[in-house]
């Protein structure tokens, strides 16, 4: 096993004496040390399995490296290894050790869409950049460990004094609901742990050894969560590369990479620098980008592979002519070397850059999947839906019962809701359940009653017939009792209602099909797709598709050709990053897109973009200038794209500085 690595890799790997810190540039084999010494843990140390917890930055990565060590070790030993994100760990830990916290085991989970719903009655607006911003402001809060009280207290201005009451009632709102949103997951961990020694103690006992994947992207409370679990023992490896922080606006902090060199005095660090990922030149790109950043800690990398073919940047009059010129080059590579378009990924700065390049690939007919994106599910109107099929199959489904009784509106109020959510905490049932108790039913008058009950009686109807009924018919017919469609026309922003009913069809078609194909149940699909949801998309490994990403889903991954597009100023760099000061971030995310490359990157950008419906000049990225001129070839319209002869060196050394001072213009 240990022969797969390197000298510095294995010393990883085997070091066991205490805290260790693996510090190292992209592709340096990071990850691999992770997966290798879980797999040293269980065989060569002894250690038990299920005393071993992996953290990785995405359910994604979780899945890979479940994968990479059941092909190292057989199944038996792998019997209750922890591999997950520092979310899921925490709603393991909160599921068991709810109670301690006042809150009943089966709390509900609130994704960040139904956060955003709860802050946007509080504020009573649907101003989305205010809701947005408030959101941050709350998760902020809560990612530096700061309560409702203590904001309320610390507030200096009026503006402070705002946020912490809304952050007050938001979270009243939550406890009320006995929701958590993600921020929670792992704040409450570390609020009970600091409480309770005796909790920790226990978790301390069950998780003897820690890794960390990313640890560069860790915020305050993610490193408290480690610092607490890893206890005065210090068992852990944390692998990192500060060059690749890419999520301070999350409330991630580089810093915590200094501090765990003061909090653990004794730490191990590790440096790795050979890339066994890119070729040379584009090992040097990504160098000679970054180091135009200042230097946290001093990193070489370099690679063994060869030179590789020099760093291509299409130029393009418009996005449209972008996305042909950025297909054509990738049909023609695909069709020369023979390969799959799995080997193809395009990525980009944010998820609207890929609408243009998805609508031309649909039209060539090339089969591509999204990460990163709003999938299918996510999407509101899908999400509506599922909640009446997740309160169906399962009445405990709080937040479904919620969504489903808000949307569409059917007077029930949020008054009446806190009523119900109190009193089922209190009894610790279901909302719905609480609905039918005598205890509730005394509470409200019958006007607040009366619709609360006429929806729960059409739910149980429903989960009667859901498990015998074809499910298509089925489907519709609910659709029609809650006059979905008339719902959607009514709430016709920021999507056309149109494109939403179309959706929710979509979904009518795919569910008709799979029970008339498997002949199953409503209640058995609606199953799957939770499945599915909680898999973050439909098993995307074994179809031959080019990927789509965005540069921030796209960290810990590699692709043998990647395409990084719409490289303009105020993409990447992003604008509110340039007027915020945070290029040198910007600069990190364009250091990961370059090096997901193993064999090619295409670099392109366009002259003109549309924004909001007017098109606008643009300029080529700051970031292109920085690039090594003699690793680079310009073509395209603006660059004249004929076939040209072969030049020498020096010559194309010339071609490009002059190339290069064009964009610099
Ligand atoms: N010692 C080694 N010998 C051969 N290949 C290796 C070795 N170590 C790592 N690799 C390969 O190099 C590639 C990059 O490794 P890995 O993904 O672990 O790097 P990383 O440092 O985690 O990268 P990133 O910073 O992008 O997360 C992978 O394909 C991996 O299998
Ligand atoms: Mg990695």
């Amino acid at each position: 096993m240990l022969h797969l690595l390197n000298t510095p890799q294995r010393e990883a790997v085997v070091y066991l004496g205490g805290p260790c810190l693996v510090l190292a540039g992209a592709g340096s084999g990071k990850t691999r040390v992770i997966t290798q010494k879980i797999a040293y843990l269980i065989e060569k140390a002894g250690m038990n399995a299920k005393n071993i917890a992996a953290i990785t930055f995405t359910n994604k990565a979780a899945r890979e490296m479940q994968e990479r060590v059941g092909a190292l070790l057989p199944k038996e030993m792998l019997k209750g290894l922890t591999v997950s994100t520092f979310h899921s760990l925490g709603l393991k830990m909160l599921r068991e050790e709810a109670r301690h916290l006042g809150y009943k085991p089966q709390f509900s989970i609130l994704d960040s869409a139904d956060a955003a719903k709860i802050i946007s009655e509080q504020l009573v607006t649907t101003d989305k950049q205010l809701i947005r911003s408030s959101m941050s402001q709350i998760s902020m809060l809560k990612n530096d460990r700061i309560s409702p009280d203590k904001a309320l207290a610390m507030a200096q201005s009026e503006g402070e004094l705002q946020l912490a009451k809304l952050y007050r009632s938001y979270q009243d709102t939550l406890f009320a609901y006995q929701a958590l949103d993600f921020d929670d997951l792992i704040r409450l961990p570390v609020d009970l742990f600091e409480a309770h020694p005796e909790v920790l103690e226990k978790w301390q006992n069950r998780l003897r050894y820690l890794l960390v994947d990313e640890y560069q992207d860790t915020n305050t409370t993610q490193y408290q969560l480690v610092k607490l679990l890893a206890g005065v023992t210090g068992l852990f490896t944390a692998v990192g590369d500060d060059d690749q922080s890419i999520y301070a606006w999350r409330g991630a902090n580089v810093d915590n990479l200094r501090l765990l060199q003061e909090d653990f005095p004794k730490l191990q660090v590790i440096k790795l620098e050979q890339n066994y990922r890119s070729m040379a030149r584009i090992l040097r790109c990504a160098n000679a980008v970054i180091g135009n950043n200042p230097k946290l800690f001093e990193k070489k990398l370099w690679s063994d592979l060869g030179v590789g073919d020099p760093i291509m940047v299409i130029e393009s009059k418009t996005e449209e002519e972008e996305a042909a010129m950025v297909l054509d080059h990738l049909e023609s590579s695909r069709f020369l070397s023979n390969g799959k378009y799995s080997n193809y990924a395009i990525l980009y700065r944010g998820n609207h850059q890929a609408r243009i390049i998805e609508k031309q690939m649909w039209g060539r007919r090339i089969p591509y999947v999204i990460s990163g994106g709003q999938s299918f599910y996510d999407k509101a109107e899908i999400k509506d839906v599922l909640a009446y099929l997740r309160l169906i199959a399962n009445e405990d489904d709080d937040p479904a019962f919620i969504r489903s009784v808000t949307t569409p509106k059917r007077g029930v109020g949020n008054v009446t809701l806190e009523k119900l959510g109190s009193y089922a905490a209190t009894r610790n049932v279901s909302f719905f359940a609480a609905v039918y108790e005598e205890g509730f039913i005394h509470q409200v008058q019958a006007a607040q009653y009366e619709p609360l009950r006429l929806f729960c009686d059409f739910i149980n109807r429903m989960q009667d017939r859901a498990a015998k009924e074809p499910a298509g018919p089925l489907l519709n017919e609910l659709l029609l009792a809650i006059d979905f469609e008339t719902w959607l026309y009514e709430n016709d922003e920021p999507r056309p209602a149109e494109a939403k009913w179309k959706n929710v069809q979509d979904l009518v078609a795919w569910i008709t099909k799979k029970g008339e194909e498997d002949d199953k149940s409503l209640i058995d699909i609606v199953q799957t797709i939770a499945l599915i949801t909680m898999l973050e998309g439909r098993d995307e490994e074994d179809v031959d598709a080019v990927k789509l990403s965005t540069l921030h889903a796209s960290k810990g991954l590699e692709y043998p050709h990647v395409f990084l597009i719409g490289c303009e100023e105020n993409i990447l760099p992003h604008q509110n990053s340039i007027e915020s000061n945070m290029v040198e971030e910007e600069r990190r995310l364009m250091y990961v897109g370059i090096t997901r490359a193993q064999r090619t990157l295409t670099i392109s950008y366009c002259g003109k973009r549309r924004r909001a419906g007017e098109w606008q000049i643009t300029e080529p990225s700051r970031f292109l200038k920085e690039l090594p001129p003699e690793d680079v070839i310009i073509s395209g319209r603006l660059a004249g794209d004929k076939p040209k002869p072969a030049m020498s060196k020096e010559e194309r050394k010339a071609k490009n500085a002059e190339l290069m001072a064009r964009i610099g213009k």
